[in-house]
């Protein structure tokens, strides 16, 4: 299973937001990091076919977003930072259960397929619970209970620690580096990357580091230091 982008550009207004990207994405655990604005999130949504790039294609086993959006979203799930935002019904299990109602599946193998999600992921307790009540870790792992319910085969998530304290945070970590399914994490917490067997560099647009995650690190900060005017001093408030 792999996703191939190919000469991907893409511009909004007429500013340039991906420039020329090309990768071939089939490693387990595939960080990527940058700078705000260089493009990430935009990356991230070419890969399921939330954003059509202007030119170049986005393929998933020769399958091109443009004309396969929807075949593509089933298999490639999708995690937003804001959890909040993708809740969309009243109850915990109603929200899990959503993405199954095209599933062809029957009710009682549905309710079976949320119960064990919500096991899974610590959520059973709240599986009647409004949505809207759970902590904004609870909400984070629901947002991600409810995308696994459909089983994808790659899990895309676009800085899904960004709103949670170190604890949850820990927790989604955990549970994104236990999942067998290929995983894009897009992140800011340049610590969970250790272990991953990949980390994309983006600088405006363009991936401008591709290789193991200390290295990639290693090039981000340097590329931090050197881009900003008045670096802040190591290990202190300005
Ligand atoms: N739907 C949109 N319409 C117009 N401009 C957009 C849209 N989405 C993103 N942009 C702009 O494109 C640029 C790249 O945004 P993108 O979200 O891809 O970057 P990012 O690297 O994910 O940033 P961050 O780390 O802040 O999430 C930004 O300048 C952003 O303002």
């Amino acid at each position: 299973m792999t996703l191939r982008l190919e000469r991907v550009s893409h511009a909004y207004d007429g500013r340039p937001v991906l420039r020329d990207v090309s990768a071939e994405l089939a490693e387990h655990r595939i960080g990527v990091i940058g700078a705000n604005g260089s493009g990430k999130s935009t990356l991230a949504r070419t890969l399921n076919g939330l954003v059509l790039p202007d030119s170049g294609r986005v393929l998933l086993d020769g399958l091109d977003t443009r004309r396969h959006a929807r075949r593509i979203r089933r298999r490639v799930g999708f995690v937003f930072s804001d959890a909040s935002a993708q809740i969309v019904m009243p109850t915990v299990a109603e929200d899990v259960a959503v993405g199954l109602r095209r599933s062809g599946l029957r009710r009682a193998e549905i309710d079976a397929r949320v119960d064990a999600v919500l096991h899974r992921h610590g959520l059973s307790e709240h599986r009647d619970h409004p949505a809207h009540l759970l902590s904004g870790g609870q909400r984070q792992m629901l947002a991600l209970a409810s995308v696994l319910v459909t089983e994808p085969e790659v899990l895309v998530c676009d800085e899904p620690t960004t709103l949670l304290d170190l604890r949850n945070t820990a927790v989604i970590e955990r549970t994104l580096r236990e999942l067998p399914q290929q995983v894009v994490l897009l992140t800011h917490h340049l610590d969970t990357l250790s272990g991953f067997d990949r980390v994309l560099v983006m600088d405006e647009g363009r991936v401008v580091f591709d290789g193991a995650p200390e290295a990639a690190v290693t090039h981000y900060t340097a590329l931090m230091s050197t881009g900003s005017e008045s670096p802040a001093p190591r290990g202190g408030r300005p």
